[in-house]
């Protein structure tokens, strides 16, 4: 299967095969949005299907929900249900902190509200997202359609004394219209290079009128699954060390074989 793809859709394929094995019968899972939630939407299809799970599936955009119900998952909105055991998604960037930056789709406004509800966040990804410090990726925030232009003042003001190293802001735009997210509101992307306290700044973009929600997740991600494309995968957790459970495999892979 991983040799016809690229090698960053084959790391994707890798950490999203080894994301569906945490999944137990009866468990209500959030769907991520992107493409390696797309690997992981199939992949959890496929083991449902062979593996008899039943699940309830509680996605984070229109896309995932339609991929979702054409590979035969139960989809139910997040106000059908009390609680979700754990919700696997996509990330642009994450750091050592399992800080992410997500929203490279449109969807990290639906994205946070389904992470936020879950006893527990998975990210997959590809080796490329792992970085020092985030920021190089820009910076997705939601605003409000009204009054758009005044928001985007209010986060450059916010910007002039933020710790980053670049301060533009763009209208995300496609097709020569702005994008419309999942929520009927525009993306405005900042372009900051280096972001060197997320916490704050995450805090003084969340205090802006018009801000509906930003790209920065501190907190909510627990497990980070690397997918790599010889099919290998790592796992990082809070305190920046690979799981014991990966170490044993390492270590086992170089113990000569009978
Ligand atoms: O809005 C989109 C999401 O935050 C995605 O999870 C993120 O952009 C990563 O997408 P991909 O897996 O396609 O790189």
């Amino acid at each position: 299967m991983t040799e016809t793809l690229s090698p960053a859709e084959a790391g994707k394929f890798a950490a999203a095969m080894a994301s569906v094995a945490e999944i137990e019968d009866g468990m209500t899972v959030g769907l991520g949005t992107g493409s390696t939630a797309a690997w992981m939407v199939r992949a959890l299809a496929r083991r449902a299907r062979e593996d008899g799970l039943r699940l309830t599936c509680v996605p984070t955009s229109d896309r995932t929900a339609g991929l979702a119900r054409a590979l035969g998952l139960t989809v139910v909105g997040l106000d059908e249900v009390d609680r979700i055991d754990v919700t696997i998604d996509g990330a642009d960037e994450f750091d050592g902190h399992l800080r992410l930056i997500k929203g490279g789709g449109a969807a990290h406004l639906r994205e946070k509200l389904v992470a936020a509800a879950s006893d527990r966040m998975i990210v997959i990804t590809d080796p490329s997202k792992d970085v020092e410090t985030l920021g190089a990726f820009p910076l997705p925030i939601e605003v409000i359609p009204m009054g758009w232009k005044g928001t985007e003042a209010r986060i450059r003001a916010v910007l002039e004394t933020a710790e980053v190293d670049g301060r533009d802001t763009a209208l995300r735009m496609a097709e020569g219209k702005p994008v419309i997210t999942d929520e009927g509101n525009y993306v405005i992307d900042a372009h900051l290079g280096r972001i060197g306290d997320p916490e704050g700044l995450a805090a003084a973009l969340a205090d802006i009128p018009g801000v509906v929600e930003h790209g920065l997740f501190i907190g909510l991600c627990d497990t980070v699954i690397i997918g790599h494309p010889d099919g290998r995968h790592e796992t990082r957790m809070h305190d920046q060390t690979p799981a014991w459970g990966d170490v044993i495999m390492e270590l086992a892979a170089l113990l000569p074989t009978a």
